[in-house]
């Protein structure tokens, strides 16, 4: 079999970078108005550093203002839950994004529970996933992760999604569910396998569309996906790689990528698939918000 098509997922981040970029500027000239988001980082978790200053860099590019909270990892949760507080109540703040994982003195939900729904542009509060269950997606905000990884399956497949068998390998409220609930919307039938999943190869092998979100370094082998499938690999993890030199690190998926491209018709590669694009659908969705508070009218949306 020939190899499968790589989905470039740089490629169409920009292209999204650059659509919000111009609907921004559209923005800005019609009400002298700029998007803001502010991130929200607690501690100093290398790789969130790298995230978080990711982001406020790509706000900035889209000429959005970008404000960076960063408290010691010793903040008490009362004053963190003051600072959401402080954001909510800031009319130049349209987006708050509170980088998860937060230490473990901190409720993480009553933390994602005190955000303004309409502000929270990460898709996390129970009003965003409710309405993204409800079949109501286009009222909501959808976490960026799914909705970036809808966006390349659609560039890659087009409409044809509806009765296709999807799985999804993962269930945490970050990625699995939300993206179950968008392939189930698009009329996939939506099998979400988990760490109690029997026979989890064979259930793959059952699979058009695999999304796998893991955290489990090349897991899922190439021999489990169905010829022709199409691979969208969410996973990020940092493995050490002595051959780059002494205390390197690289970046490998959830998907043993070198396998499954030799089994499937198209696939994510990581670096440079899904990743990319989580970024860009923070943008767009902090525009997305920014208009709803401003009560300006819906613009087309990009999935
Ligand atoms: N590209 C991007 O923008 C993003 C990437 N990520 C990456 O995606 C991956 C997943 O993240 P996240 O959803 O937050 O992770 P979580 O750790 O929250 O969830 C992992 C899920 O995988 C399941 N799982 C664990 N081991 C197995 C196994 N052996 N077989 C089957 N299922 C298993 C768990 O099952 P159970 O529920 O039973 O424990 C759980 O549902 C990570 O690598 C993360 O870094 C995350 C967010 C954004
Ligand atoms: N509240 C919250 N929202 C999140 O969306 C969120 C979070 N917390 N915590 C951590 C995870 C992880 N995540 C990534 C974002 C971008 C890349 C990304 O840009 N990846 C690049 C590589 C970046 C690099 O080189 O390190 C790529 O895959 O090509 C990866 C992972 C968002 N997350």
């Amino acid at each position: 079999m020939t190899d499968a098509r790589i989905i470039d997922g740089k490629a169409v981040a920009a292209s999204v970078r650059d659509e919000i970029s111009s609907r921004a500027a559209g923005l800005l000239d019609a009400q002298g108005i700029r998007p803001g988001l502010a991130v929200v980082l607690v501690g100093e978790d290398p790789a969130s550093q790298v995230y978080v200053r990711n982001k406020d860099r790509t706000a900035e590019a889209c000429g959005f203002n970008s404000i960076k909270h960063t408290l010691d990892a010793a903040t008490p949760e009362a004053d963190v839950l003051a600072l959401v507080e402080t954001l909510n109540n800031d009319p130049a703040v349209h987006g708050i994004l509170v980088q998860l994982p937060l230490p473990k003195h901190i409720d993480e939900s009553k933390v994602l529970r005190l955000i303004k729904p309409e502000k929270d542009v990460d898709g996390f509060h129970p009003v965003n996933v409710g309405l993204l269950t409800t079949g109501e997606r286009d009222h909501a905000l959808v976490p960026c992760t799914p909705a970036g990884s809808l966006v390349l399956l659609k560039r890659t497949l087009g409409d044809t999604l509806s009765g296709q068998n999807a799985v999804v390998v993962g269930r945490s409220n970050i990625v699995g569910k939300p993206m179950a609930s968008l392939l189930l919307q698009e009329s996939c039938t939506v099998t979400v396998a988990h760490s109690r999943t029997r026979d989890l190869p064979d259930v793959v092998r059952a699979a058009d569309i695999v999304v796998a979100a893991v955290g489990r370094p090349e897991m899922i082998r190439g021999d489990w996906i169905k010829p022709g499938a199409t691979v969208i690999d969410v996973g990020i993890n940092r493995v050490p790689a002595p051959d780059l030199g002494e205390g390197k690190n690289r970046l490998i998926g959830d998907v043993a990528f070198d396998e499954a491209v030799q089994h499937a018709g198209a696939i994510t590669p990581v670096p440079g698939g899904v990743g990319p694009m989580t970024i860009a659908m923070l943008m767009a969705n902090t525009l997305t918000a920014a208009r709803r508070q401003l009560g300006l009218p819906e613009e087309t949306p990009l999935f």
